[in-house]
């Protein structure tokens, strides 16, 4: 029997609704990967509402926690670290200590980090240190980077002005270190509006992935940390880097479609597990160029 793999992720946690580690451990064990989830924040909700209670992690405590799961002889099963929402730039500088001590422990093990860096038009509010110490830091280390549209902008300096130009973006940011960029959704003048687009960059070349845009009163959060958790748990499982980009698509299109049919603002995890675990859709990526 194969072993079960073990993931370290580092983002936030909210009592109420999904994002975060919210939206992306029990979706990630539902696959079948063994979740450490290590909480920046503990909020009541996310700040897409505008408001919430609750407190940011004390940075010490992310190399206190880690320290003790080497005290106890199991740091070298952790097979990768994830990292999202930080609470602070000086979380982010011990995570990226954290990495070093779990490569150190176990070579193979992989960093995938999701650029969290706030969305202010939509209400995703994130320190603003946290997105320099993303761009300068961050991005050397991680073996897998997953941007959304706006992230990979503030990467870059500019807005695209083309696919073509993004396809630029993400392949210049595979110069600074990841082994593959995953941009979860893609913007661009000129983009069809029946479509959601997502980019997969590797050395091996650049996939293109649409699947249907679906309509919400309201935008729903997290589907970011679903998408690089589903991507990553698929790669621990087995998967390739194509084979597990086309999977998260898939499952991250069954919850969505299991949201909009509940009418819910919060992503429907829990009704759409047999659907994450199994998507009834497929979506097949395109090579470009
Ligand atoms: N198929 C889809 N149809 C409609 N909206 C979608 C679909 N997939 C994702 N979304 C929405 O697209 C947005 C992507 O957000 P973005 O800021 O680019 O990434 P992230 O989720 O990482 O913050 C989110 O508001 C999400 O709810
Ligand atoms: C607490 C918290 N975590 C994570 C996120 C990121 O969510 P998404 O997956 O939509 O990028 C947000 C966005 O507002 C948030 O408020
Ligand atoms: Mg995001």
């Amino acid at each position: 029997m194969s072993r079960t793999p073990h993931l370290l992720s580092i983002q936030s946690h909210v009592v109420f609704g999904h994002a975060g580690n919210r939206a992306a451990v029990f979706p990630v064990e539902r696959l079948g990967v063994n979740v450490w989830p290590l909480n920046t924040v503990q909020f009541s909700n996310h700040t897409q509402y505008a408001q919430w209670t609750g407190e940011v992690l004390p940075p010490n405590q992310i190399p206190t926690l880690v320290e003790g799961i080497a005290a106890i002889g199991e740091l070298g099963n952790c097979d990768a670290v994830l990292s999202g929402y930080l609470g602070s730039a000086a979380q982010g500088r011990e995570i990226l200590e954290v990495v070093a001590r779990i490569k150190r422990a176990n070579p193979r093990a992989l960093y995938l980090c999701d650029p969290v860096m706030g969305h202010p038009e939509k209400g995703c509010i994130v320190a603003p240190e946290v997105s320099t110490f993303l761009l300068e830091e961050a991005a050397a280390v991680a073996d897998l980077l997953c941007p959304n549209q706006l992230e990979l902008n503030s990467f870059a300096g500019r807005r695209p002005t083309s696919l073509e130009d993004c396809v630029g973006m993400a392949r210049a940011l595979l110069a600074r270190g990841p082994k593959a960029v995953l941009v979860k959704h893609l913007d661009y003048p000129g983009r069809a509006a029946e479509n959601f687009e997502m980019l997969l960059a590797s050395a091996e070349g650049t996939w293109l992935l649409r699947r249907p845009l679906l309509a919400f009163p309201r935008q729903p959060v997290g589907v970011g940390d679903l998408t690089s958790g589903v991507f990553l748990a698929r790669l621990l499982l087995g998967d390739d880097l194509l084979g597990a980009f086309e999977f998260s698509a898939a499952a991250v299109h069954e919850v969505l479609l299991e949201t909009q049919a509940c009418g819910s603002y919060e992503l429907e995890l829990v009704r759409a597990q047999d659907r994450i675990a199994h998507p009834r859709v497929k979506f097949e990526a395109r090579r470009l160029g």
